[in-house]
């Protein structure tokens, strides 16, 4: 297609270059081309998930002792612990392949839409819908959707480093080129999966999904990513750890145990109930599966997190940099009033012909379209752009009868470092230019000022005149616009953005969002600052700020930021010190977050432009708007706020702080209830007491302890204190060495409840009942204990844990497995239960209730946490 025109391009693959296929048409292709799209690499098997849960140092074990069983001709406690095995591998598997689903549910969630002309107007669709023949339009930031041939393109720059690896942007055009030109120099062209940083196009695409350049690399790499999280990691050598402890005192058990003459049966099945009792093998993957469980929830609350890894990181963000426009306001732009030396639109004076030239420069030097509702298509474009077309129609001026009287030839696209934006059309009689931009920078472009009928010398004077004008329509929270344009006699095509006559201005409105004053007021609470960072006037930053409440101080401008060859100690202090920032170009942004994090700081930070992506991808997190975000940022984002509005960062945030209280939560519970067995099996093996703890009660008792409630613990909602504290520094372990005290203080008194059980029974019992008795007591200790996780502040049927329904389905069916066991005759015997009786059951109650009220006093009396 290189070597043709785009005229036979186009009728090759008949369609028209003016009006694109017909909605009609263009249905019929998708029917036969099939969506554009990559086929997806397979998700990890079945079979592949079942063999990763044989991997553990503990199924070894376990088979081993199994064997062990089987060759000293103990036949049901082989079985037996076989089966435990089998329920332990179903388990792993039926929570990683929940994990795994979950996964693929939230790659599923990221669509992406594309600009199409159809039928004769601008509309967005889904980039799978698009098809061969398709004309798209592009501009800075889109990741182009299929390859296409161009048209025509404006300064077109296309960043190819997906497709060809090279970084350094590539210049596009429409000129033929010789057949034999190599894919990488086909400068017509553009493909699936690039990026445009520059410019804009209009092309007709030539193939699409797996038919694409793109398509045709992924069939051959299937990439797989690595998706263990730093959390994931800490908790994977955690539980190394323990097995290495486990070791010793295996280790130990030995040496006593030939000392005090004990059989070598006795002493493995001592060493076997202890690994069991201190690895905790299902860590890691209850920990993935409460992070996936907090994406799905975000998820709902329009917060589409891309790695699990940054639901950890959110918990621990303290400062978020948010740009203004649709973040913290509505982006629903609409003109308040123009202001032209002779003309006040407030004022309702009667039209002159600047102001017409204005209206003319608002619909002209406009890349927007607006559909009112036409096939069911909504405006498209910047909001910005989308106002001032509202506000030229409703004055009476029709975008598509001037756009073909003057036909536009060039253009100079906007972009956040000059703020301006030109075009240029040929008249019947020569050519004009229409600029729109930030006002300074259009005033200081400007060399004469139309007044009425004449143009005019634009003095510093008047110069000086109109910014104060501007300034004061930004000081009452304004969004201001300023317009020149330039007329001359040739028929150049080319746009030059000089000597321009100043035409006037427009003020736009656009009000803070409702929501987003309280939402800063949690920040503040939370101890996360919030920092304001626009492109837009110092002035109308300062009064947007106040009005939703972002500390004062200082407006720092973009101008007076020194670049960071230059910048000085004092400056970077200045800047930390700075909440508001002004006219600030996307490399500052840059500068800006990498002088927060060397303070130690975890930064979020909102972006939305091709130039945010740098600044995306060096902050903590990433953030990208889904409605008005471009695909470029998206896809550097660690997070895209489907609605744009700030309130969705504030709840991430706190779904993240709740997730990792919910993960410290139950680690401590596991940690101090598996410290529980220890103590209780190497206190009854160090005491030569006739009592026994077998393994496979021990394993027993994991199962109900460690799966129901730690999966429950996973589901804490959270309170609304989780707000109402610094964050968690996420370089800080995992939990503090108050916590580590805390969880040896529960385990002992577990243990030592356990133990009182012995003291409450008569002298005649029989051993296989006391050992009964140690079993059931060390089991509902555990349960309960479940509940004094929580927060020490809250009173227990206040805390998020007793409100937690999950938590009491889990204690209902592990209490059930309980009574279960004792109630059929083969588990019995299996785990080796004597008979209970009444007064049996009394003292099992009476002990778990005393763990649990020693250690609610406890922590009444703030010893632990
Ligand atoms: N499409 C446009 N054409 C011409 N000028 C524009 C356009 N969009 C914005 N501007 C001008 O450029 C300035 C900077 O725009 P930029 O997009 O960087 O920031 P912003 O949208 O005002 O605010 P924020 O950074 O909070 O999103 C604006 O204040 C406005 O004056
Ligand atoms: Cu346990």
């Amino acid at each position: 297609m290189h070597d043709q025109s785009a005229t036979e391009t186009i009728s090759a693959l008949t369609t028209d270059g003016e009006t694109g296929l017909t909605i009609i048409e263009a249905k019929n292709r998708l029917l036969n081309v099939g969506p554009n799209a990559l086929e997806q690499g397979k998700s990890t098997s079945i079979f592949t998930l079942l063999m990763r849960q044989f991997k553990s140092p503990i199924v070894f074990l376990l088979l081993a002792s199994a064997i062990l069983s089987f060759s000293h001709a103990s036949w049901s406690d082989g079985i037996a612990i076989l089966i435990v095995l089998l329920i332990n591998t179903c388990i792993g598997f039926f929570m990683e392949h929940k994990a795994e689903r979950s996964m693929d549910a939230l790659r599923g969630l990221t669509k992406t839409f594309s600009k199409v002309i159809r039928s004769g107007s601008l509309i967005e669709i889904n980039t799978s819908d698009i098809v061969p023949g398709d004309l798209i339009y592009l501009e800075a930031g889109d990741i182009i959707p299929a390859d296409a041939r161009i048209i025509n393109a404006y300064q077109l720059q296309v960043d190819e480093s997906a497709l060809t690896g090279e970084s350094i942007p590539a210049e596009k055009n429409n000129k033929e080129l010789p057949l034999d030109t190599p894919l990488a120099d086909r400068t017509n062209l553009l493909h699936k999966g690039t990026a445009v940083t520059r410019g804009n196009a209009k092309a007709v695409v030539i193939a699409t999904g797996m038919n694409t350049e793109l398509g045709k690399i992924a069939s051959l790499v299937q990439h797989s990513e690595d998706v263990t999280t730093p959390l994931e990691k800490k908790l994977s050598q955690f539980s190394k750890k323990l097995i290495w402890i486990t070791l010793l005192i295996a280790a130990a058990i030995f040496l006593t145990g030939i000392v005090n003459d004990k059989s070598f049966v006795q002493m493995l099945n001592t060493v076997i109930a202890l690994s069991v009792a201190a690895i905790p093998e299902g860590l890691p993957i209850v920990a993935t599966l409460a992070l996936a469980h907090g994406m799905i929830k975000m998820a709902k609350r329009n917060v589409i997190v891309k790695k699990l890894a940054s639901v950890e990181t959110l918990g621990g963000t303290n400062i978020i940099c948010t740009d203004k426009t649709g973040t913290l306001t509505y982006n629903k732009i609409s003109v308040s009033h123009i202001i032209t030396p002779d003309f006040n639109s407030k004022l309702n004076t009667t039209d002159t012909t600047s102001f017409r030239l204005t209206l003319q420069a608002m619909t002209l030097c406009n890349n927007a379209n607006i559909n009112d509702g036409q096939n069911n298509a909504g405006d498209v474009g910047d909001p910005l752009e989308v106002g001032l077309l509202h506000f030229a129609t409703n004055r009476g001026l029709d975008p598509t009868v001037i756009k073909s009287t003057l036909p536009r030839v060039s253009e100079e696209p906007f972009s956040s470092e000059t703020k301006v934006m030109g075009t240029h059309h040929v008249t019947t009689d020569g050519s004009v230019t229409f600029t729109k931009g930030a006002a300074e920078s259009i005033i200081s472009l400007c060399t004469h000022y139309r007044d009425g009928e004449t143009s005019k010398e634009f003095s510093k004077i008047e110069k000086e005149k109109w910014l104060a004008v501007s300034e004061a329509e930004a000081s009452n929270g304004l969004k201001v616009i300023a317009f020149a344009h330039k007329a001359s006699k040739s028929k150049e095509t080319a746009i030059t953005l000089s000597d321009l006559t100043f035409l006037g201005i427009a003020s736009l409105i656009d009000p803070p969002r409702e929501d987003v004053a309280d939402a800063i007021h949690l920040c503040h609470k939370a101890g996360i600052r919030v920092i304001m960072i626009t492109g837009d006037h110092p002035a109308t930053a300062r009064n947007i700020a106040s009005q939703i409440g972002i500390e004062h101080g200082d407006v720092m401008q973009g101008a007076s930021m020194p670049s960071r060859e230059i910048y000085t100690k004092e400056d970077k202090t200045k800047w930390r010190a700075t909440s508001i920032f002004a006219r600030v170009s996307p490399a500052q942004k840059l500068d800006l977050i990498e002088v927060l994090q060397e303070d130690q700081s975890i930064v979020a930070m909102t972006g939305d432009g091709v130039n945010d992506a740098p600044a995306l991808k060096k902050a903590d997190i990433g953030i990208a708007m889904g409605m008005r975000g471009t695909d470029v940022a998206k896809e550097v984002a660690d997070m895209v706020l489907k609605d744009d509005s700030f309130s969705s960062i504030v709840t991430a945030i706190k779904e993240g702080r709740v997730i990792l209280e919910n993960i410290r939560k139950f680690l401590m519970f596991l940690l101090s209830s598996n410290l529980s067995e220890i103590l209780v099996i190497a206190t009854l093996f160090i005491t030569n007491s006739p009592l026994t703890i077998t393994p496979l009660q021990i394993l027993f008792i994991n199962l109900l302890s460690d799966v129901f409630p730690a999966l429950a613990l996973g589901f804490n909602t959270g309170s609304d204190a989780i707000m109402h504290r610094p964050p968690h520094d996420p370089k800080k372990p995992v939990l503090s060495n108050l916590q580590w005290m805390s969880v040896i203080i529960y385990a002992i008194i577990i243990a030592a409840s356990t133990f009182s059980s012995t003291i409450y029974m008569a002298d005649d019992h029989e051993h296989s009942s006391a050992s009964t008795i140690l079993f059931y007591t060390l089991i509902l200790c555990q349960l309960l204990h479940v509940f004094n996780v929580g927060n020490h502040r809250q009173a227990f049927f206040k805390s998020d844990i007793a409100k937690n329904s999950y938590v009491w389905a889990a204690l209902a069916i592990s209490i059930l497995l309980g009574v279960l066991a004792y109630i059929i005759p083969p588990f019995k015997d299996a785990l080796r239960l004597g008979n209970l009786n009444g007064t049996h059951l009394l003292i099992i109650f009476g002990c778990a209730l005393q763990s649990f009220v020693i250690i609610q006093v406890f922590k009444k009396l703030n010893v632990i946490h």
